[in-house]
Protein backbone atom coordinates (compact mmCIF):
# COMPACT_ATOMS: atom_id res chain seq x y z
CA UNK A 1 0.00 0.00 0.00
CA UNK A 2 1.11 3.51 -0.87
CA UNK A 3 1.30 7.02 1.55
CA UNK A 4 -1.50 8.90 0.31
CA UNK A 5 -0.51 12.71 0.25
CA UNK A 6 -3.55 14.98 1.15
CA UNK A 7 -1.48 18.36 0.24
CA UNK A 8 1.95 20.05 -0.70
CA UNK A 9 3.04 21.78 2.70
CA UNK A 10 6.03 23.48 2.07
CA UNK A 11 9.49 23.31 -0.08
CA UNK A 12 12.60 23.53 1.64
CA UNK A 13 16.08 24.94 0.28
CA UNK A 14 19.26 24.65 2.02
CA UNK A 15 21.55 27.91 0.95
CA UNK A 16 24.90 29.00 1.96
CA UNK A 17 23.59 33.01 2.56
CA UNK A 18 20.59 32.92 4.16
CA UNK A 19 20.50 36.76 4.31
CA UNK A 20 20.48 36.91 0.64
CA UNK A 21 18.39 34.84 -0.27
CA UNK A 22 15.79 35.78 2.36
CA UNK A 23 16.06 39.01 1.29
CA UNK A 24 15.45 38.30 -2.61
CA UNK A 25 12.61 36.16 -1.50
CA UNK A 26 10.91 39.28 -0.03
CA UNK A 27 12.25 42.01 -1.77
CA UNK A 28 12.33 40.87 -5.22
CA UNK A 29 9.44 37.81 -5.75
CA UNK A 30 7.29 39.86 -2.79
CA UNK A 31 7.23 36.80 -0.19
CA UNK A 32 6.37 37.66 3.49
CA UNK A 33 8.44 36.00 6.16
CA UNK A 34 5.90 34.68 8.11
CA UNK A 35 7.47 31.92 10.83
CA UNK A 36 11.56 31.45 12.05
CA UNK A 37 13.11 28.95 13.94
CA UNK A 38 15.95 30.62 15.39
CA UNK A 39 18.30 27.82 16.66
CA UNK A 40 22.24 28.25 18.67
CA UNK A 41 23.61 27.53 15.14
CA UNK A 42 21.27 27.36 12.59
CA UNK A 43 18.13 29.72 11.10
CA UNK A 44 14.78 27.93 9.70
CA UNK A 45 13.15 31.02 8.32
CA UNK A 46 9.42 30.18 6.09
CA UNK A 47 8.36 32.82 3.83
CA UNK A 48 4.95 32.40 2.15
CA UNK A 49 3.19 33.87 -0.84
CA UNK A 50 -0.88 32.64 -0.72
CA UNK A 51 -0.23 29.02 -0.50
CA UNK A 52 3.39 28.32 -1.61
CA UNK A 53 5.46 28.23 1.32
CA UNK A 54 9.55 27.77 1.26
CA UNK A 55 11.46 27.15 4.44
CA UNK A 56 14.62 28.39 4.10
CA UNK A 57 17.35 26.91 6.12
CA UNK A 58 20.86 27.74 6.43
CA UNK A 59 23.58 25.13 4.38
CA UNK A 60 26.53 24.20 6.54
CA UNK A 61 29.70 25.40 5.41
CA UNK A 62 31.90 22.14 5.77
CA UNK A 63 34.92 24.19 7.62
CA UNK A 64 38.35 22.78 8.05
CA UNK A 65 37.00 19.72 9.34
CA UNK A 66 34.85 18.98 6.08
CA UNK A 67 32.00 16.56 6.88
CA UNK A 68 32.76 15.98 10.57
CA UNK A 69 32.08 19.94 10.58
CA UNK A 70 28.37 18.75 10.07
CA UNK A 71 28.46 15.94 12.46
CA UNK A 72 29.91 18.04 15.63
CA UNK A 73 26.94 20.26 15.82
CA UNK A 74 24.69 16.86 16.43
CA UNK A 75 24.66 17.78 20.05
CA UNK A 76 22.53 21.10 18.86
CA UNK A 77 19.50 20.96 21.24
CA UNK A 78 16.42 21.64 19.91
CA UNK A 79 14.69 25.24 20.87
CA UNK A 80 13.60 25.25 24.90
CA UNK A 81 9.89 25.61 24.21
CA UNK A 82 9.85 22.25 22.31
CA UNK A 83 9.97 18.88 23.39
CA UNK A 84 10.59 16.20 20.92
CA UNK A 85 9.85 12.66 21.01
CA UNK A 86 11.63 9.80 18.87
CA UNK A 87 9.52 6.93 17.93
CA UNK A 88 12.20 5.10 16.53
CA UNK A 89 16.19 5.34 16.22
CA UNK A 90 17.30 8.47 15.19
CA UNK A 91 19.26 9.48 12.26
CA UNK A 92 22.57 10.38 13.22
CA UNK A 93 21.86 14.09 12.28
CA UNK A 94 18.03 13.27 13.54
CA UNK A 95 16.77 16.26 12.51
CA UNK A 96 18.42 18.08 15.53
CA UNK A 97 19.95 20.64 13.32
CA UNK A 98 17.19 21.20 11.02
CA UNK A 99 13.69 20.58 12.05
CA UNK A 100 11.56 18.71 9.90
CA UNK A 101 14.44 18.40 7.42
CA UNK A 102 17.87 17.07 7.52
CA UNK A 103 20.81 19.26 6.94
CA UNK A 104 23.30 16.28 5.45
CA UNK A 105 26.23 18.07 3.82
CA UNK A 106 25.96 19.26 0.39
CA UNK A 107 28.08 21.18 -1.55
CA UNK A 108 26.14 23.55 -3.20
CA UNK A 109 22.89 25.48 -2.21
CA UNK A 110 19.43 23.44 -3.31
CA UNK A 111 16.22 23.43 -3.34
CA UNK A 112 15.69 19.39 -2.04
CA UNK A 113 12.91 18.87 0.19
CA UNK A 114 9.32 18.36 -0.50
CA UNK A 115 7.07 18.27 2.55
CA UNK A 116 3.58 16.62 2.17
CA UNK A 117 1.14 16.47 4.85
CA UNK A 118 0.01 13.25 5.28
CA UNK A 119 -3.09 11.61 7.65
CA UNK A 120 -0.98 8.84 9.45
CA UNK A 121 2.80 9.26 9.72
CA UNK A 122 3.56 6.74 11.65
CA UNK A 123 1.02 4.34 9.64
CA UNK A 124 2.62 5.47 6.14
CA UNK A 125 6.41 5.20 7.52
CA UNK A 126 5.55 1.38 8.20
CA UNK A 127 3.85 0.97 4.92
CA UNK A 128 6.39 2.96 2.86
CA UNK A 129 9.32 1.01 4.80
CA UNK A 130 8.02 -2.10 4.02
CA UNK A 131 8.26 -1.40 0.59
CA UNK A 132 11.80 -0.78 0.97
CA UNK A 133 11.64 3.42 1.02
CA UNK A 134 15.30 5.06 2.92
CA UNK A 135 13.86 6.95 5.79
CA UNK A 136 16.53 10.07 7.43
CA UNK A 137 14.49 10.39 10.33
CA UNK A 138 12.08 8.28 11.77
CA UNK A 139 8.31 9.49 13.10
CA UNK A 140 9.39 12.20 15.75
CA UNK A 141 6.84 14.11 17.46
CA UNK A 142 7.37 18.16 18.14
CA UNK A 143 5.39 19.67 20.66
CA UNK A 144 4.46 23.13 21.44
CA UNK A 145 1.83 25.28 23.44
CA UNK A 146 -0.57 24.87 20.59
CA UNK A 147 -0.34 21.00 19.86
CA UNK A 148 1.72 18.42 18.75
CA UNK A 149 2.83 17.68 14.87
CA UNK A 150 4.38 14.12 14.04
CA UNK A 151 6.76 13.94 11.03
CA UNK A 152 9.40 11.37 9.01
CA UNK A 153 11.60 12.22 6.54
CA UNK A 154 11.87 9.90 3.57
CA UNK A 155 14.73 9.91 0.85
CA UNK A 156 13.59 10.11 -2.46
CA UNK A 157 14.95 8.49 -5.66
CA UNK A 158 15.81 11.62 -7.16
CA UNK A 159 19.01 12.96 -5.94
CA UNK A 160 19.16 14.94 -2.80
CA UNK A 161 15.71 15.22 -2.69
CA UNK A 162 13.73 14.57 0.31
CA UNK A 163 10.29 14.11 1.42
CA UNK A 164 9.00 15.19 4.80
CA UNK A 165 5.92 14.06 5.53
CA UNK A 166 3.97 15.27 8.31
CA UNK A 167 -0.01 15.42 10.27
CA UNK A 168 -1.20 18.61 11.42
CA UNK A 169 -4.36 17.23 12.35
CA UNK A 170 -3.43 18.07 16.15
CA UNK A 171 -1.47 21.29 15.75
CA UNK A 172 -3.37 24.21 15.92
CA UNK A 173 -0.41 26.89 15.65
CA UNK A 174 0.32 29.12 12.56
CA UNK A 175 3.32 27.11 11.22
CA UNK A 176 5.21 24.16 12.50
CA UNK A 177 6.06 23.38 16.26
CA UNK A 178 9.33 24.60 17.15
CA UNK A 179 8.77 27.87 14.75
CA UNK A 180 7.78 31.20 15.95
CA UNK A 181 4.88 33.42 14.06
CA UNK A 182 5.70 36.31 12.79
CA UNK A 183 3.00 38.92 13.15
CA UNK A 184 -0.30 37.61 12.22
CA UNK A 185 -1.11 34.25 13.24
CA UNK A 186 -2.10 33.31 9.60
CA UNK A 187 -3.86 29.46 10.78
CA UNK A 188 -6.57 32.40 12.37
CA UNK A 189 -7.14 34.54 9.59
CA UNK A 190 -8.23 32.10 6.63
CA UNK A 191 -10.94 33.92 5.07
CA UNK A 192 -9.47 37.26 5.24
CA UNK A 193 -6.26 35.31 3.77
CA UNK A 194 -7.68 34.01 1.07
CA UNK A 195 -10.02 37.36 -0.14
CA UNK A 196 -6.41 39.03 -0.27
CA UNK A 197 -4.80 36.23 -2.43
CA UNK A 198 -6.70 37.32 -5.34
CA UNK A 199 -5.59 42.12 -4.54
CA UNK A 200 -2.42 43.27 -5.02
CA UNK A 201 0.40 43.55 -8.15
CA UNK A 202 2.04 40.10 -7.70
CA UNK A 203 -1.29 37.43 -7.04
CA UNK A 204 0.99 34.40 -6.68
CA UNK A 205 -1.13 31.35 -5.42
CA UNK A 206 -0.01 28.05 -4.76
CA UNK A 207 3.34 26.19 -6.61
CA UNK A 208 1.93 25.05 -9.96
CA UNK A 209 4.72 22.15 -10.40
CA UNK A 210 8.05 20.98 -9.51
CA UNK A 211 10.59 20.02 -12.32
CA UNK A 212 13.35 17.29 -11.69
CA UNK A 213 16.37 17.06 -13.58
CA UNK A 214 17.27 14.05 -14.24
CA UNK A 215 20.15 11.75 -16.15
CA UNK A 216 19.49 9.72 -19.18
CA UNK A 217 17.22 6.87 -18.82
CA UNK A 218 15.75 7.18 -15.66
CA UNK A 219 12.84 8.77 -16.22
CA UNK A 220 10.70 5.21 -15.53
CA UNK A 221 12.62 4.10 -12.36
CA UNK A 222 11.51 7.32 -11.14
CA UNK A 223 7.66 7.75 -12.27
CA UNK A 224 7.65 3.89 -11.16
CA UNK A 225 8.74 5.04 -7.59
CA UNK A 226 5.99 7.40 -7.15
CA UNK A 227 3.45 5.65 -8.65
CA UNK A 228 4.27 2.44 -5.80
CA UNK A 229 5.18 4.55 -3.29
CA UNK A 230 2.95 7.56 -3.14
CA UNK A 231 0.32 6.47 -5.38
CA UNK A 232 1.10 9.16 -7.76
CA UNK A 233 -0.62 9.33 -11.47
CA UNK A 234 0.50 9.67 -14.79
CA UNK A 235 -0.45 13.05 -16.38
CA UNK A 236 -0.25 13.57 -19.51
CA UNK A 237 1.55 16.55 -21.31
CA UNK A 238 0.15 16.38 -24.64
CA UNK A 239 -2.53 14.36 -26.22
CA UNK A 240 -0.07 12.46 -28.74
CA UNK A 241 2.67 11.77 -25.95
CA UNK A 242 3.64 8.04 -26.33
CA UNK A 243 2.87 6.42 -22.87
CA UNK A 244 6.14 4.77 -22.59
CA UNK A 245 8.31 7.70 -24.15
CA UNK A 246 6.85 10.79 -22.65
CA UNK A 247 6.61 13.67 -24.56
CA UNK A 248 9.86 14.29 -26.77
CA UNK A 249 11.06 17.42 -27.90
CA UNK A 250 13.77 16.60 -30.40
CA UNK A 251 13.60 19.14 -33.47
CA UNK A 252 15.99 22.04 -33.97
CA UNK A 253 18.52 21.91 -31.79
CA UNK A 254 16.48 20.85 -28.81
CA UNK A 255 16.99 17.62 -27.17
CA UNK A 256 14.35 16.65 -23.99
CA UNK A 257 12.28 14.01 -22.41
CA UNK A 258 9.38 15.47 -20.32
CA UNK A 259 6.76 13.04 -18.26
CA UNK A 260 5.05 14.29 -15.36
CA UNK A 261 2.52 12.47 -12.77
CA UNK A 262 0.67 14.22 -9.97
CA UNK A 263 -0.47 13.01 -6.37
CA UNK A 264 -3.27 10.77 -6.20
CA UNK A 265 -6.79 13.21 -6.15
CA UNK A 266 -8.75 12.47 -3.29
CA UNK A 267 -12.26 14.03 -4.97
CA UNK A 268 -11.78 11.63 -7.73
CA UNK A 269 -11.99 8.52 -5.87
CA UNK A 270 -15.17 10.82 -4.25
CA UNK A 271 -13.56 10.98 -0.95
CA UNK A 272 -12.35 13.64 0.74
CA UNK A 273 -9.78 13.36 3.82
CA UNK A 274 -10.56 15.86 6.72
CA UNK A 275 -7.50 17.75 6.67
CA UNK A 276 -7.64 17.94 2.65
CA UNK A 277 -7.48 21.93 1.77
CA UNK A 278 -11.37 22.77 0.29
CA UNK A 279 -10.31 24.78 -2.83
CA UNK A 280 -6.49 24.06 -3.13
CA UNK A 281 -5.03 23.03 -6.64
CA UNK A 282 -2.63 20.14 -6.79
CA UNK A 283 0.86 20.48 -7.93
CA UNK A 284 2.43 18.64 -10.71
CA UNK A 285 5.59 17.11 -11.07
CA UNK A 286 7.34 16.91 -14.03
CA UNK A 287 10.57 14.89 -14.68
CA UNK A 288 13.12 16.10 -17.58
CA UNK A 289 15.66 14.11 -18.96
CA UNK A 290 18.22 15.36 -21.93
CA UNK A 291 17.98 13.38 -25.37
CA UNK A 292 21.99 12.18 -26.33
CA UNK A 293 21.25 13.74 -29.99
CA UNK A 294 21.59 17.27 -29.32
CA UNK A 295 24.77 17.93 -27.46
CA UNK A 296 25.10 20.03 -24.39
CA UNK A 297 22.31 21.83 -22.62
CA UNK A 298 19.96 23.00 -19.55
CA UNK A 299 19.63 19.68 -18.00
CA UNK A 300 23.03 18.45 -17.98
CA UNK A 301 24.38 21.58 -17.07
CA UNK A 302 22.05 21.27 -14.16
CA UNK A 303 23.26 17.49 -13.50
CA UNK A 304 26.86 19.04 -13.38
CA UNK A 305 26.81 21.66 -11.28
CA UNK A 306 23.98 20.72 -8.55
CA UNK A 307 26.25 17.55 -8.38
CA UNK A 308 23.89 15.33 -8.92
CA UNK A 309 19.82 14.71 -10.17
CA UNK A 310 17.02 17.50 -8.43
CA UNK A 311 14.71 20.17 -8.21
CA UNK A 312 15.44 22.06 -11.56
CA UNK A 313 12.58 24.53 -11.21
CA UNK A 314 9.63 25.11 -9.22
CA UNK A 315 6.26 26.65 -11.53
CA UNK A 316 4.57 29.34 -8.96
CA UNK A 317 1.16 30.05 -10.48
CA UNK A 318 0.06 33.63 -10.49
CA UNK A 319 -3.83 34.69 -11.65
CA UNK A 320 -1.75 37.95 -13.73
CA UNK A 321 1.24 37.23 -14.87
CA UNK A 322 1.62 40.75 -16.69
CA UNK A 323 1.31 42.59 -13.11
CA UNK A 324 3.56 39.61 -11.22
CA UNK A 325 6.72 39.76 -13.81
CA UNK A 326 6.42 43.91 -13.87
CA UNK A 327 6.36 44.11 -10.18
CA UNK A 328 9.30 41.33 -10.03
CA UNK A 329 11.34 42.43 -12.95
CA UNK A 330 11.29 46.18 -11.10
CA UNK A 331 12.13 45.00 -7.77
CA UNK A 332 15.24 43.29 -9.62
CA UNK A 333 14.36 39.89 -10.50
CA UNK A 334 16.03 38.89 -13.59
CA UNK A 335 13.97 36.62 -16.28
CA UNK A 336 14.76 34.81 -19.48
CA UNK A 337 13.80 36.89 -22.80
CA UNK A 338 13.09 34.73 -25.98
CA UNK A 339 14.65 36.10 -28.92
CA UNK A 340 13.04 38.86 -30.44
CA UNK A 341 11.71 36.99 -33.41
CA UNK A 342 9.35 34.89 -31.12
CA UNK A 343 7.08 37.98 -30.94
CA UNK A 344 6.84 39.12 -34.62
CA UNK A 345 6.76 35.26 -35.85
CA UNK A 346 3.87 34.64 -38.17
CA UNK A 347 0.43 34.34 -36.39
CA UNK A 348 2.87 35.16 -32.98
CA UNK A 349 0.90 39.07 -32.71
CA UNK A 350 -2.47 37.46 -33.72
CA UNK A 351 -2.52 34.21 -31.20
CA UNK A 352 -1.30 37.15 -28.51
CA UNK A 353 -3.80 39.95 -29.41
CA UNK A 354 -6.72 36.91 -29.75
CA UNK A 355 -5.49 36.17 -26.57
CA UNK A 356 -6.38 39.39 -25.24
CA UNK A 357 -2.83 40.25 -24.43
CA UNK A 358 -0.56 43.41 -25.82
CA UNK A 359 2.69 41.77 -27.91
CA UNK A 360 4.84 44.64 -26.53
CA UNK A 361 3.81 43.91 -23.08
CA UNK A 362 4.71 40.43 -23.36
CA UNK A 363 7.66 41.26 -25.10
CA UNK A 364 8.78 43.51 -22.46
CA UNK A 365 8.80 40.78 -19.54
CA UNK A 366 9.95 37.85 -22.00
CA UNK A 367 6.73 36.11 -20.97
CA UNK A 368 5.74 33.55 -23.09
CA UNK A 369 2.05 32.69 -24.60
CA UNK A 370 1.09 28.94 -25.79
CA UNK A 371 -2.32 28.14 -27.43
CA UNK A 372 -3.56 24.59 -25.99
CA UNK A 373 -3.79 23.52 -30.07
CA UNK A 374 -3.79 19.81 -29.10
CA UNK A 375 -6.18 19.30 -26.64
CA UNK A 376 -8.95 22.18 -28.05
CA UNK A 377 -9.80 21.44 -31.50
CA UNK A 378 -12.09 24.34 -31.12
CA UNK A 379 -8.93 26.45 -30.13
CA UNK A 380 -8.22 26.48 -33.65
CA UNK A 381 -10.86 28.77 -34.92
CA UNK A 382 -9.36 31.42 -33.02
CA UNK A 383 -12.68 32.23 -31.30
CA UNK A 384 -11.12 34.03 -28.09
CA UNK A 385 -13.77 32.36 -25.93
CA UNK A 386 -13.13 28.63 -26.78
CA UNK A 387 -9.00 29.03 -26.30
CA UNK A 388 -7.02 27.54 -23.94
CA UNK A 389 -3.69 29.05 -23.27
CA UNK A 390 -0.91 29.46 -20.89
CA UNK A 391 1.46 32.29 -20.52
CA UNK A 392 4.90 31.30 -19.14
CA UNK A 393 8.36 33.21 -18.06
CA UNK A 394 11.37 32.15 -15.98
CA UNK A 395 13.79 33.61 -14.39
CA UNK A 396 17.65 33.47 -14.68
CA UNK A 397 19.11 30.79 -12.00
CA UNK A 398 19.20 31.73 -8.42
CA UNK A 399 21.91 30.65 -6.66
CA UNK A 400 25.76 30.80 -7.95
CA UNK A 401 25.66 27.98 -9.91
CA UNK A 402 23.42 27.38 -13.46
CA UNK A 403 21.13 25.37 -10.75
CA UNK A 404 17.66 26.69 -9.38
CA UNK A 405 15.19 28.98 -10.88
CA UNK A 406 11.68 29.94 -10.44
CA UNK A 407 9.17 30.17 -13.26
CA UNK A 408 5.68 32.09 -13.31
CA UNK A 409 2.72 30.68 -15.10
CA UNK A 410 -0.67 31.60 -15.58
CA UNK A 411 -2.85 28.79 -16.80
CA UNK A 412 -6.44 30.14 -18.90
CA UNK A 413 -7.57 27.06 -19.08
CA UNK A 414 -4.59 24.99 -20.43
CA UNK A 415 -3.17 22.33 -18.31
CA UNK A 416 -0.36 21.27 -19.49
CA UNK A 417 2.78 22.51 -20.72
CA UNK A 418 2.96 24.45 -23.61
CA UNK A 419 5.41 22.90 -26.71
CA UNK A 420 6.15 26.42 -28.27
CA UNK A 421 7.01 27.49 -24.67
CA UNK A 422 9.46 25.25 -23.98
CA UNK A 423 11.23 25.55 -27.11
CA UNK A 424 11.50 29.48 -26.54
CA UNK A 425 12.76 28.77 -23.47
CA UNK A 426 15.67 26.02 -24.21
CA UNK A 427 16.92 28.73 -27.19
CA UNK A 428 17.03 31.05 -24.53
CA UNK A 429 18.65 28.99 -22.04
CA UNK A 430 21.05 27.61 -24.51
CA UNK A 431 22.14 31.28 -25.62
CA UNK A 432 22.65 32.45 -21.80
CA UNK A 433 24.69 29.38 -21.59
CA UNK A 434 26.70 30.04 -24.43
CA UNK A 435 27.14 33.85 -23.24
CA UNK A 436 28.25 32.23 -19.81
CA UNK A 437 31.00 29.77 -21.64
CA UNK A 438 32.57 32.63 -23.87
CA UNK A 439 32.55 34.87 -21.08
CA UNK A 440 33.92 32.51 -18.62
CA UNK A 441 36.66 31.38 -21.69
CA UNK A 442 37.68 35.40 -21.82
CA UNK A 443 38.34 35.27 -18.37
CA UNK A 444 40.56 32.49 -18.55
CA UNK A 445 41.71 33.83 -21.37
CA UNK A 446 42.86 37.78 -20.15
CA UNK A 447 44.32 35.65 -17.22
CA UNK A 448 46.90 33.97 -19.25
CA UNK A 449 50.16 35.68 -19.42
O1 LIG B 1 7.63 24.11 -19.50
C1 LIG B 1 7.80 23.94 -18.30
O2 LIG B 1 7.43 24.77 -17.46
C2 LIG B 1 8.45 22.74 -17.81
O3 LIG B 1 8.53 22.59 -16.63
C3 LIG B 1 9.06 21.82 -18.85
C4 LIG B 1 10.54 22.01 -18.93
C5 LIG B 1 11.36 21.22 -18.15
C6 LIG B 1 12.73 21.35 -18.19
C7 LIG B 1 13.31 22.27 -19.03
O4 LIG B 1 14.66 22.40 -19.03
C8 LIG B 1 12.51 23.07 -19.83
C9 LIG B 1 11.12 22.94 -19.76
FE1 LIG C 1 8.09 24.59 -15.67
Amino acid sequence: MAAYISRLHHISLHVSNVDKFASDLVSRFKFVLFAARLGERTRQLAFRKGSAVFVVNERPNPGPGGLNEDLRVISDRPAAHTQRIHAGKPHQDGGLRCLYDVSPYYPVDTACNVCFEVEDVERSFKALHHLGCDFLVPPTTIRDHRGLLTYSVVQSIVGNVCHTLIDRSKYEGGFLPGFDVIGKDYSLQEEEEEEEEGEGACPVTHFDHITYACPRKTTHQVMRWYERLFGFQRFFIDSNEDVDEGYVLNQEGIGLRLTAMEYWKCSRAGLTLPSAHKKEADCKFVIAESLPEQGRNQVDTFLEQHRGPGIQHIGLYTKDIVSTAQTMAEAGVRFFSPPPAYYTEVGKQQEIQEAGHNPQMLAQHGILLDTDLHRDPSAQTGCGENTRYLLQVFTKPLFTEDTFFLELIERRGASGFGEGNIRALWRSVQAYMENEEKAALKTVKSAQP
